[in-house]
């Protein structure tokens, strides 16, 4: 890569992904969210209508088509073939007009889902990328259950690991000190992530989906710059957190040299990337966003945001700081890194 990459169209339409473990309560948030006045003009992709519970809010009869619009001005579908046709089909049919305008896209997940591959999709498919924009990475947090599943369950862990904004649900079914015993282990899980609480989706959609900037997640990294290692029960499976400042002007041949290091010698155990980095010759700096091996081009970022530092945060697994550092310095540097390194 030499030279400045193109990044997504600013007119894209806001993507949301809402993950969670089974029975965590996306459903229940997303029934409530489709009857919010501050939700209208939303499509909501679902993998089926039937557990939204819509019978009585439809303005259109969905008989033999697989996008219904409701009384609050929500589109609904289902996810047909694929994700990426079905957000193709919903793209078209909005330009010709069959269908009303939308300015925000909400996909809810099965429960035991790993996010990654549809945020690969969103990320290299590059027709999909001009029309859709990751905007942000969702994941309920089970109330009732998630102090018991996060040991036993790697989705649950990554769900958590991968989110820009962890919403514990069912508060009204649980003593507060276990929602505050969840919201310690999330932070220390996900220290970049914002926690919401909910009870029976009582969460107002603007809140939860439209305050997500991804340069805010850097606010944390002030008081969290050393290793946070998540213990889970499981040692080998544990993530670990952490943040490496990059204060110096970065190059974009710099750049793509720490992404192929990265993904040659981490790949699926670098889980996530997120970060700001000054670029020479850019007035603002750039949002990184990697997920695994993929890394979508950067983006200048739409908010200045005051707490923001630059620097890379990672989530994976094995993540050993003095090395990474090492290795950021070096490819960044305009140097070649040993094998070992
Ligand atoms: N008390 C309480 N129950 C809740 C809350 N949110 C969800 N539930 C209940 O938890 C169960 C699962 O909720 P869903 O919203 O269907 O969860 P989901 O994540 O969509 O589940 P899957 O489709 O299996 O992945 C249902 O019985 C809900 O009524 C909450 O905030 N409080």
């Amino acid at each position: 890569m030499s030279g400045r990459p193109s990044s997504s169209d600013p007119q894209a339409t806001p993507l949301f992904i809402l993950t969670g473990f089974l029975g965590s309560g996306k459903t229940t948030l997303l029934a409530r969210w489709l009857r919010a006045p501050a939700f209208a003009d939303t499509a909501v992709i679902v993998n089926e209508f039937g557990e939204v519970g819509l019978d009585h809010l439809l303005v259109t009869e969905g008989e033999e088509d697989d996008v219904v619009l409701l009384d609050s001005g929500c589109l609904c579908c289902t996810l047909n073939s694929s994700l990426a046709e079905t957000l193709t089909d919903l793209f078209h049919r909005r330009a010709r007009g069959e269908i009303p305008g939308f300015s925000r896209v909400v996909v809810e997940t099965t429960g035991i889902a790993d996010p990654a591959p549809l945020m690969h999709t969103l990320m290299t498919d590059r027709l999909l990328a001009a029309r859709y924009h990751l905007a942000g990475v969702i994941a309920c947090v089970d109330g009732l259950f998630f102090l018991d599943q996060k040991d036993g369950f790697e989705e649950v862990r990554k769900q958590v690991a991968l989110a820009d904004r962890l919403i514990v649900t069912k508060a009204d079914a649980v003593p507060a000190e276990r929602i505050a015993q969840i919201q310690g282990f999330l932070k220390e899980m996900n220290p970049g992530a914002g926690v919401l609480v909910s009870s029976a989706g009582d969460l107002d959609p603007v809140d939860a989906l439209d305050q997500i900037e991804p340069s805010s997640a850097l606010a944390w990294q002030a008081s969290h710059e050393g290793l946070h290692h998540v213990h889970s029960g499981h040692e080998e499976s544990d993530f670990e957190t952490l943040f490496v400042p990059v204060e110096q002007a970065v190059d974009w041949p710099g750049y793509a040299a720490l992404v192929e290091a990265f993904q040659s010698r981490y790949g699926a155990d670098l889980l996530r990337v997120k970060g700001l980095l000054k670029f020479a010759g850019e007035a603002q700096p750039m949002v990184i966003q990697g997920v695994q091996h993929v890394f979508a081009l950067p983006e200048a970022t739409k908010h200045a945001s005051s707490g923001a530092r630059l620097g890379l945060v990672l989530i994976g697994r094995g993540l050993v700081k003095k090395k990474i550092e090492k290795l950021i310095d070096k490819c960044l540097g305009g140097g070649k890194p040993d094998a070992a390194e």
